[in-house]
């Protein structure tokens, strides 16, 4: 659809773009990115034919665009420039109503009912039929972006330009824009071209994109190719981390903020932060901690400040046991979306946790272990489904920075450390009669301070592994006699 070979030039005497070339296929959604400066802008003038270039070709549908008469032209290409203001005061509907001026032979006695169900058409795709009455400068920001849209689709282009269309666009007008686009590029094939500064909507959005600096292609190719960490923070010179997209296999970029004095004073998460009553285990860490978990509240990867290991009857049953323990920390004034929660039907006076130390860093370990339903994991088919109570909540608190792939370690190291206690306890799995490996409602949690010491691994023999491994069987092997002691003493 859109060819551009060797394109170089700029204004006056200042060079702007050295020798791009790239292809636009028919139906694709295209995103050009690049810093400040670097000539996305200047590139789209000329591929629309408002800027002259140097050197270098851009053909159009196979057809030079220096070929095409501007009313020709018109009725292949659209524009939604990135600051626009009219000359003329027009309702929206006359606004939206100039885009059909590259299809029609005179003006408005022309006007057929074409043009109208057209302009009637993209208005309510854009969300402004509602103003159509009213005059465009007294509309905001948004909905002038709006109507310049409507106005471009109304042109019914086969090529929509598009620089930065979800500036002042609020989060669900640019998720309608974009997802619009990608809808017209899919079923009437038509080719977008956007200049984009949100990297993440670009990843989410374009087929393709390309990178601009200094007027060069830096990279042109698929989202998750040209988004890559190293890349992104060279061109854009700023500290910048890609993570995928929790919902899509798509990149997405976050960017982190300078971290100050208060940031870096050292945090050690320990015996002070906790409290136990016969209600619940509690502690408060003094600021988030980076968790991944398998609590009822705050479950998955995330930054947690509260843990809370809750008593609960051992016939407790409830449909939805996430809502109810979300009210229940409300209910004592614990914000669930800080909160990692589980429940035990263990007493909790019989927890063990213990502090271990090693040079740089430490661990803090808190284990509940009830072993009324243990489970032989290697036997677990000839168990029926059950909820019974009866669990082991391993809590790892880390003082230190762990990499991603050491939250995963630790949980491996945590669970060998834990099976082998259960061993060492002979406790029992009472269907099998083998030895227990757990129970079958066994949660856990790893949070970090992520300050100081950097780790990257976890595995037993690791230092971090090490110290896991040893706070984890010895605070479940105490906890597991604790509770046994406390139910002989029943
Ligand atoms: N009309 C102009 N006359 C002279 N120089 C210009 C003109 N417009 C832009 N430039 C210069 O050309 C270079 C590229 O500008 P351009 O607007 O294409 O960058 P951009 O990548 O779109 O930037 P931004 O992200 O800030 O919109 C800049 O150095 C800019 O100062």
């Amino acid at each position: 659809m859109l060819e551009v070979k060797g394109l170089t030039g700029g204004y006056d005497n200042k060079s702007v773009l050295d020798s791009v070339s790239f292809e636009v296929q028919k139906g694709e959604l295209f995103g050009i990115l690049g810093p400040n400066g670097s000539g996305k802008t200047t590139l789209l003038s000329m591929l629309s034919g408002v800027l002259d270039y140097k050197q270098g070709s851009i053909r159009i549908k196979g057809k030079d665009l220096q070929d095409y008469s501007a009313k020709r032209l018109a009725r292949v290409i659209a524009v939604l420039p990135q600051h626009s203001s009219l000359a003329f005061s027009y309702t929206v509907k006359e606004t939206v109503s100039l885009g059909r001026y590259a299809h029609q032979t005179g003006w408005f006695h022309s006007w057929s009912a074409e043009d109208e169900e057209i302009v009637q058409r993209v208005m309510k795709q854009t969300g402004v039929a509602e103003f159509q009455d009213l005059h465009f400068e007294r509309l905001s920001g948004g909905e002038r972006q709006r109507v310049l849209l409507a106005q471009a689709l109304a042109q019914e282009p086969e090529v929509l330009f598009l620089d930065e269309p979800t500036n002042h666009l609020d989060l669900s007008y640019q998720k309608e824009l974009l997802d619009l686009m990608s809808k017209m590029a899919k079923e009437q094939e038509l080719t977008v071209i956007s200049i984009f500064h949100d990297l993440n909507l670009a990843g989410l959005y374009c087929d393709r994109l390309m990178l601009l600096a200094k007027g060069k292609i830096k990279a042109l190719a698929a989202p998750n190719e040209v988004l890559q960490q190293d890349r992104i923070r060279e061109v854009y010179r700023t500290t910048i981390e890609k993570h995928p997209h929790p919902a899509l296999p798509k990149p997405q970029m976050f960017i982190v903020p300078q971290k100050h004095g208060s940031d870096f004073a050292p945090l050690e998460i320990n015996e002070s932060h906790l409290t136990v009553n016969r209600e619940m285990i509690r502690l408060n860490a003094p600021s988030p901690l980076r968790t991944m978990s398998s609590g009822v509240t705050g479950s998955g990867m995330g930054w947690h400040r509260y843990f809370v290991n809750r008593h609960v009857h051992h016939d407790y049953d409830c449909d939805d046991h996430l809502a109810e323990m979300a009210d229940y920390l409300k209910a004592n004034n614990i914000d669930p979306q800080e909160t990692v929660g589980m429940m035990t039907a263990v007493y909790l006076d019989t927890a063990a946790f213990k502090l271990v130390k090693a040079e740089g860093f430490s661990v803090f370990i808190i284990v509940t272990a009830g072993v009324g339903n243990a489970i032989d994991a290697s036997l677990a088919d000839r168990h029926s489904w059950s909820t019974a109570p009866g669990t082991i909540n391993t809590w790892v608190f880390v003082n230190g920075h762990l990499a991603e792939e050491a939250f995963i370690h630790s949980i491996v190291t945590a669970t060998e450390a834990k099976v082998k206690a259960l061993h060492d306890l002979q406790v029992l799995d009472k269907v099998t009669n083998t030895y227990a490996t757990g129970t079958s409602t066994d949660s856990i949690s790893i949070a970090a301070t992520q300050r100081g010491m950097k780790l990257q691994y976890a595995g037993t023999i690791t230092p971090l592994g090490k110290l896991i491994s040893r706070g984890v069987y010895d605070c479940t092997a105490e906890a597991i006699r604790n509770s046994r002691k406390r139910n002989e003493a029943l």
